[in-house]
């Protein structure tokens, strides 16, 4: 089985010590009340699901695709799907799903966004498995995550697996600016504000998950400039070369 089983999840630290201070204050993380309710709803999930397939899923083939903000992951993405057969999961769209939910939760998350900060890992990583979960498919993209070091190790202890690839986009900052200014598509975080603070969060924790996979040899840069046309032969050439 692929999935960490439930017993795993519960035994491990919630973090390590480096990943506590990785992403932000804890301020923002869930309240020390709300948390064995979190762990207890994942805990039943595992528990259901480790029943419902016997135990055998077969592990999908995970990429994730980072880059910084508007340097064109969705708009590649799109693409990849498309022509790869890829399930192609946003993280930044789950979590505007679940601000549309009108939950709690969601509150929450559409503060985070509007100040261009990161979304507690408990919150992103659950809802990114649930997606997985419903999905069931065999190739997977996860667009925009991991955004720091503790979202990177919430997500391998939880789902309980590595990415296969990392693809990382490259581009630079004022030609993102001019990209996200241009977006026109009414996202709350696409103002001169909340863009530099997304720079920012983006060179300070975004990058090390990079420098961490590249560690471990598994990111392909991919240079962002130019045409999506243009940016799209290098990735099919990218991809086309993967044994799926
Ligand atoms: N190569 C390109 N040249 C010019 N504009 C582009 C290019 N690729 C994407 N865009 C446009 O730039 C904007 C940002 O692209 P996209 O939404 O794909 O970026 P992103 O990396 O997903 O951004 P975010 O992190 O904010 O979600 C969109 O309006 C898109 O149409
Ligand atoms: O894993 C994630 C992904 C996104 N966020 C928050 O959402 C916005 C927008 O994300 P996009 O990928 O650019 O659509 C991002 O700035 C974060 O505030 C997150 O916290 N965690
Ligand atoms: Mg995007």
């Amino acid at each position: 089985m692929w999935r960490r089983r439930v017993g795993a999840l519960l035994r491990s630290p919630r973090t390590s010590s480096s990943a506590s201070s990785a992403c932000q204050s804890r301020r923002h993380h869930l309240l020390p009340s709300e948390e064995p309710l979190a762990l207890n709803r994942l805990a039943r999930l595992f528990t259901s699901q480790a029943g419902s397939d016997g135990g055998d899923t077969q592990k999908p083939f995970i990429a994730f695709v980072l880059g910084g903000p508007g340097s064109g992951k969705g708009t590649q993405c799109t693409k990849i799907a498309s022509d790869f057969g890829f399930a192609h999961l946003s993280a930044g769209d789950i979590l505007r799903h679940e601000i549309a939910s009108g939950s709690e939760k969601g509150e929450l998350i559409l503060e985070i966004i509007k100040e261009g900060r990161i979304v507690p890992s408990e919150i992103t990583v659950e809802l990114i498995r649930k997606a997985m979960e419903m999905n069931n498919a065999k190739r997977v993209l996860i667009d925009g995550f991991p955004r720091c070091e503790e979202n990177r190790i919430a997500f391998e202890r939880i789902v309980g697996t590595e990415p296969d690839i990392v693809i990382f986009f490259d581009c630079p900052e004022d030609e993102m600016v001019k990209r996200l200014l241009g977006r026109n598509q009414g996202r709350v975080d696409d103002n001169i504000e909340t863009i530099k603070k997304r720079l920012k969060v983006f060179e300070s924790l975004n990058i090390p998950v990079v420098d961490y996979y590249s560690s471990r040899g598994k990111v392909h840069k991919i240079n962002a400039t130019g045409t999506a046309d243009e940016i799209f032969e290098a990735v099919r050439r990218l991809f086309s070369s993967l044994r799926l």
